[in-house]
């Protein structure tokens, strides 16, 4: 029997521990498994109404992959090229009937100007390593291509400065998925109009991801701002980040099968004298609906660029806003 071991640091009580399936609570897990992933023949149900050339770079993990897959689902034309951190991979992804060639670090410029010259109307998505953000851009900018970042962490003021100082267009958001996307704007909408009106109150934040990711959850950080804004204290020092999988299956709730894949994030918020307390919870199973919302963001960006709009760095709330998400 596999024992239970207390997470690095916990809240006291935790709420995952405390409503968790050992003590006989429904634990906050994923009670179905997750939509099945978009497949080929579903393409012909859910054109994308535009169709242009997407690249896809981060083929050899697992966002990459499925986002390659929900584009070729929606009719976009998938350009078969994607980077690695590895030199000499010599390896190709299958992607429905598309080899997607993998390139290493020190062929990505070439390779990537020649595909702005045969595909001029290309977007990238970004689905890589959080220590390649900030290079990936700059390489994006450089060469003025359009681009997605969903890959989080790296420096984001940097970020944002490479993308305004070249006059690029992108999109930039560390959370694709539509619904927790509509989450996220109720918070910044909240702490917009009620400034303070959480004065006090002590924050506490857990989120568990598969043992592969190297960050910290860009959703949490977001959400976490808006909570400050709102006069929450928060230590970041003391959020609680769950990798172990023991952990997820028993103390957390996570379905065994999404082990490999999920993001449960829990903010609990308490009143200064201990009489008043908020819990707000988002647990997501497997990687469709960022790969969904990533086409979306392609595909709003492409129509910016089309369209030259002035505006320029975007995020998914703004394509939320424009009713542009699936
Ligand atoms: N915005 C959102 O909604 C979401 C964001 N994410 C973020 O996306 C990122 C990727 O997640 P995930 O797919 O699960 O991670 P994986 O580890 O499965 O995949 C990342 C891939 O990036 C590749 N990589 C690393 N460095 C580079 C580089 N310099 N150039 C090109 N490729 C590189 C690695 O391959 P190799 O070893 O071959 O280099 C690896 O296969 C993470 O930052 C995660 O937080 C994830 C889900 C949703
Ligand atoms: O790495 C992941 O998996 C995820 N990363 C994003 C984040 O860091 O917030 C979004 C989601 O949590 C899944």
């Amino acid at each position: 029997m596999l024992s239970l071991r207390a997470p690095p640091r916990t809240l006291s009580p935790s709420p995952w521990r405390r409503r968790g399936r050992l003590d006989g609570f429904a634990a906050p897990r994923c009670v179905s498994a997750a939509p099945p992933a978009t497949t080929l023949e579903t393409a012909t149900a859910r054109p994308a109404g535009v169709s242009f050339p997407i690249l896809v770079n981060g083929c050899t993990g697992k966002m990459g992959v499925s986002v390659a897959e929900a584009a070729t689902s929606r009719g976009l034309h998938l350009v078969p090229v994607s980077f690695s951190s590895r030199e000499n991979l010599d390896k190709t992804i299958q992607i429905g009937d598309i080899d997607v060639e993998i390139y290493g670090p020190s062929a990505r410029e070439d390779v990537l100007s020649s595909v702005i010259d045969e595909f001029p109307d290309v977007i990238v998505v970004d689905y890589t390593a959080p220590n390649s953000v900030n290079s990936n851009a700059e390489l994006y900018c450089k060469l003025g291509v359009p681009f997605v970042m969903g890959t989080t962490g790296g420096d984001q003021q940097l970020l944002y400065k490479s993308v305004q100082d070249s006059n690029n267009y992108a999109l930039i958001s560390p959370q694709m998925g539509k619904q927790v996307v509509a989450f996220l704007a109720a918070m910044e909408t909240i702490a917009e109009q009620f400034p303070g009106a959480f004065s006090g109150y002590r924050l506490e934040v857990l989120e568990s991801h598969q043992a592969g990711k190297l960050d910290t959850s860009g959703t949490a950080k977001a959400v976490i701002a808006c909570f400050e804004k709102l006069g929450a204290v928060f230590d970041m020092d003391r959020m609680v980040k769950i990798r172990d999988p023991e952990q997820q299956l028993y103390m957390v709730g996570v379905p065994e099968e999404h082990i490999e894949g999920h993001a449960f994030h829990l903010y609990h918020l308490t009143s200064p004298d201990d009489s008043v307390s908020f819990e707000f919870q988002h647990n997501v199973c497997g990687r469709s609906i960022y790969a969904e919302g990533s086409v979306d963001a392609a595909v709003f960006l492409y129509k910016k660029v089309q369209s030259m709009d002035p505006k320029r760095i975007y995020n998914m709330i703004d394509v939320l806003q424009e009713g542009d998400m699936r």
